[in-house]
């Protein structure tokens, strides 16, 4: 058996009457990808908040390589690498600043070409000067996942990454997660977009059928 990456058992979440999930296992090893799909409101991103630690669940717990997650240490979160809802940018660093700190905080060595890379594959060379207020919401998106890619990650957490990317930025994330998983990366998944999923999922976890 591969290595587990993470080990998700019995999530139970509960909003006042309401169990909006309901004891979910969810494992994921190395080099796997495993979707999470299902309509609006079945409970995807509250699941994810729970894994990554944003929300506490009512019951259940999550192993990330076989250890409770603990934010507080810094191998634990140099292995995790999320993009959930927008992230809040720092209104006066550009594009390359920020992604330059985000390289350079998680110890990156050759940051500075590391970052020039992920610029060219994100399409975002051309505003690297530019503060995130003035950029597009497709571009800030683009923003958003350039920062997981300029720092060491071992396992993916994505919320609906293709959300406002256009066709090409579509299939280029694609074939990002697919060379992801190649490096031996796990890979959480929420999205609408079955395509991508069919691309990139090794297998899906599906929500709000009961
Ligand atoms: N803090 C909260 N308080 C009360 N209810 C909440 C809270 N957070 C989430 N919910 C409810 O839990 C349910 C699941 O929400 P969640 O955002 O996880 O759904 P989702 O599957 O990600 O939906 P979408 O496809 O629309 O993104 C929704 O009915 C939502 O209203």
């Amino acid at each position: 058996m591969a290595d587990a990456l993470l080990t998700v058992r019995g999530i139970t979440r509960r909003f006042g009457e309401r169990t909006v999930l309901d004891a979910v296992d969810l494992d994921v090893v190395a080099g796997e990808a495993v979707g999470v799909v299902g309509p609006n409101g079945s409970g995807k991103s509250t699941l994810l908040r729970c894994i990554v630690g944003a929300d506490q669940p009512d019951a259940g717990e999550t192993l990330l390589s076989g250890q409770q997650l603990d934010e507080r240490r810094a191998e634990v979160r140099r292995d995790l690498a999320v993009v959930m809802d927008d992230i809040d940018f720092f209104p006066d660093l550009s594009v390359v600043e920020h992604l330059d700190l985000v390289a350079r905080a998680h110890g990156q060595r050759d940051a500075e070409d590391l970052v020039d890379a992920v610029l060219d594959e994100v399409g975002l060379m051309q505003v690297s000067g530019q503060l995130p207020s003035t950029l597009s919401s497709g571009q800030r998106r683009r923003l958003a996942l350039a920062s997981v890619f300029v720092r060491p990650r071992t396992l993916l957490v994505l919320d609906e990454p293709e959300q406002r990317l256009d066709v090409e930025g579509v299939a280029w994330l694609g074939e990002k997660l697919v060379a992801e998983k190649a490096a031996g990366r796990g890979i959480v998944l929420v999205s609408h977009d079955p395509d991508l999923v069919a691309k990139v999922c090794d297998r899906v976890v599906r929500l709000g059928d009961a």
